[in-house]
C-alpha cells in the first residue's frame, strides 16, 4: 500500500499542496532512452492550467515544470524522473474563515477527523491543483508509449456538465480545441457557456462528465480477475479528487441491456478480429480487446462556493460557511487533460506488465494469424 502513489512498474508519487511552495511528482520505472524535455511536459500542462478563460478559476499559475532528474542530455535515464511546479499565485488569506470550520461537500471535515489536523490553505491535498503533477507523470507516459505503442492516441472531452448532456449526432472531435469545454458539440459549448455564467453569478456551481478514449491499444493489456485493465482504470480515474462514479463502455447502463444487446458481435477483417458495437468499452475478461478503450468519469460539483451552507465548528458549534475566493464553477471541465492523463499512465504502466509477463508488447495470439490450436 502506498499512500501517494499509483502504477506497478511505471510509479508515480504526487507531492505537494495548493498554497505551499511547490507541488509535483516522482515517476519512476521509466524506460530509458526515451527522448525528453520539459517542453514536451508543458504541452500538457498548459492545456490543463488555471486561468485560461472565464469559466474556470482566476488564480494565474503558469505551471512551469522543472525536470530535477533521470533526465541526460534529453533522454530518460531509467533512474527516477524528478519533476516540480511552483505555486506562485497563493492567496492563503482567502480561507482564513474555514480554519475552524468545514466545507460541506468537501473533504475538510474528514482530513480533519483522521489526521486530527489539515492545512487548510487551498484545500491543501485535496484541492484541484494536485491533478497538475497527475498530468505532467502522464505527459512522460505518452512520449514512452509514443515508442513502445505509436498507435495509441487518447483523447478526452466532456459528454455532460450539470444537466446538460452533448448531442451525439453532433459529435464532432474537431471542435473540442475550439471551445473552453473540450466539448465535441459546438452547440452545447453555446449553450453551456450561458448555463455557467449563470451558475457563477448565482454563487453556485456544477458537476460533470468525462469520457476518455484510448485508440490503437492493442489487444492483451490487462490480466483477469484481481488485475482488470478495468480496475485500474477505474481506481486511477477515481484516484482523482472530486470523482465519485467511473464507468467503462456502456457502464451502468449495461444493467438494463439485454444479453443480445449487449453482445459486440465479432467479424473477420483484413488486420484481425472487427466488433460491430463497443459495449465493453474496449475490455473483456479484465483484458483489452484492440477496440476504443472507453472510459467516463463524473465530477461532483465544486464545494468551495459562495452559497452559505450549514455546518459545524471543530467544537461542534453550528455555523455557516461561504467560500471566499477563486474557484472553479465546474471543476470537471480542467478535469479532461487529467483523465487524459491517468489513461496514458495506466495503458502505459500495462504495456511495461504485459511485456514482462509474455515478452510481447502486443497480443500474443492474432486471430486468424499465429491463433494456437
Ligand atoms: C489552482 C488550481 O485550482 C485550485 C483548486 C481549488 C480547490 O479547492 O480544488 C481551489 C482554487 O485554489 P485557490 O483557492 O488557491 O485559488 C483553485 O484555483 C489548479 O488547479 O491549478
Amino acid at each position: 500500500m502506498s499512500f501517494n502513489t499509483f502504477g506497478h512498474l511505471f510509479r508515480v508519487t504526487t507531492w505537494g499542496e495548493s498554497h505551499g511552495p511547490a507541488l509535483g511528482a516522482t515517476v519512476d520505472g521509466c524506460p530509458p532512452g526515451v527522448a525528453l524535455d520539459a517542453g514536451m511536459i508543458q504541452h500538457w500542462l498548459d492545456r490543463r492550467k488555471p486561468g485560461q478563460n472565464r469559466h474556470t478559476t482566476q488564480r494565474r499559475e503558469p505551471d512551469t515544470v522543472e525536470i530535477l532528474s533521470g533526465v541526460y542530455e534529453g533522454r530518460t535515464t531509467g533512474t527516477p524522473i524528478q519533476l516540480m511546479i511552483r505555486n506562485v499565485d497563493q492567496r492563503s488569506k482567502d480561507y482564513g474563515n474555514i480554519l475552524d470550520t468545514f466545507r460541506p461537500g468537501h473533504a475538510d471535515i474528514t482530513y480533519f477527523q483522521k489526521y486530527g489536523l489539515r492545512d487548510p490553505r487551498g484545500g491543501g491535498r485535496s484541492s484541484a491543483r494536485e491533478t497538475a503533477a497527475r498530468v505532467a507523470a502522464g505527459a512522460i507516459a505518452r512520449e514512452v508509449l509514443k515508442t513502445l505503442a505509436p498507435n495509441v492516441t487518447i483523447t478526452g472531452y466532456m459528454v455532460q456538465m450539470g444537466p446538460h448532456q452533448i448531442d451525439r449526432s453532433r459529435f464532432d472531435l474537431a471542435q473540442i480545441d475550439r471551445n473552453p469545454f473540450w466539448v465535441p458539440d459546438a452547440q452545447a459549448a453555446e449553450d453551456w457557456a450561458s448555463a455557467l455564467d449563470q451558475i457563477r453569478k448565482d454563487g453556485n456551481s456544477v458537476g460533470a462528465m468525462i469520457e476518455v478514449v484510448a485508440a490503437g491499444v492493442p489487444a492483451g493489456l490487462g490480466a483477469p480477475i484481481y488485475a482488470k485493465l478495468d480496475t485500474e482504470l477505474a481506481a486511477a480515474m477515481m484516484s482523482i479528487n472530486a470523482v465519485k462514479g467511473v464507468e467503462i463502455g456502456a457502464g451502468m447502463a449495461a444493467a438494463s441491456l439485454t444479453g443480445v444487446e449487449n453482445a459486440d458481435e465479432i467479424e473477420m477483417g483484413a488486420d484481425g478480429p472487427h466488433y460491430r458495437t463497443n459495449k465493453a468499452g474496449g475490455i473483456l475478461g479484465g483484458i483489452s480487446t484492440g477496440q476504443d478503450v472507453v472510459v467516463r468519469f463524473a465530477i461532483k460539483p465544486t464545494s468551495s462556493i459562495h452559497t452559505p451552507r450549514a455546518s459545524v465548528t471543530r467544537a461542534g458549534e453550528a455555523t455557516e460557511v461561504v467560500t471566499k475566493g477563486r474557484h472553479d464553477p465546474c471543476v470537471g471541465i480542467r478535469a479532461v487533460p487529467v483523465g487524459e492523463a491517468m489513461m496514458a499512465c495506466v495503458l502505459l504502466d500495462q504495456l511495461l506488465l504485459h511485456r514482462a509477463q509474455t515478452g510481447a508488447t502486443g497480443p500474443v495470439a492474432e486471430i486468424g494469424k499465429n491463433a494456437p490450436e
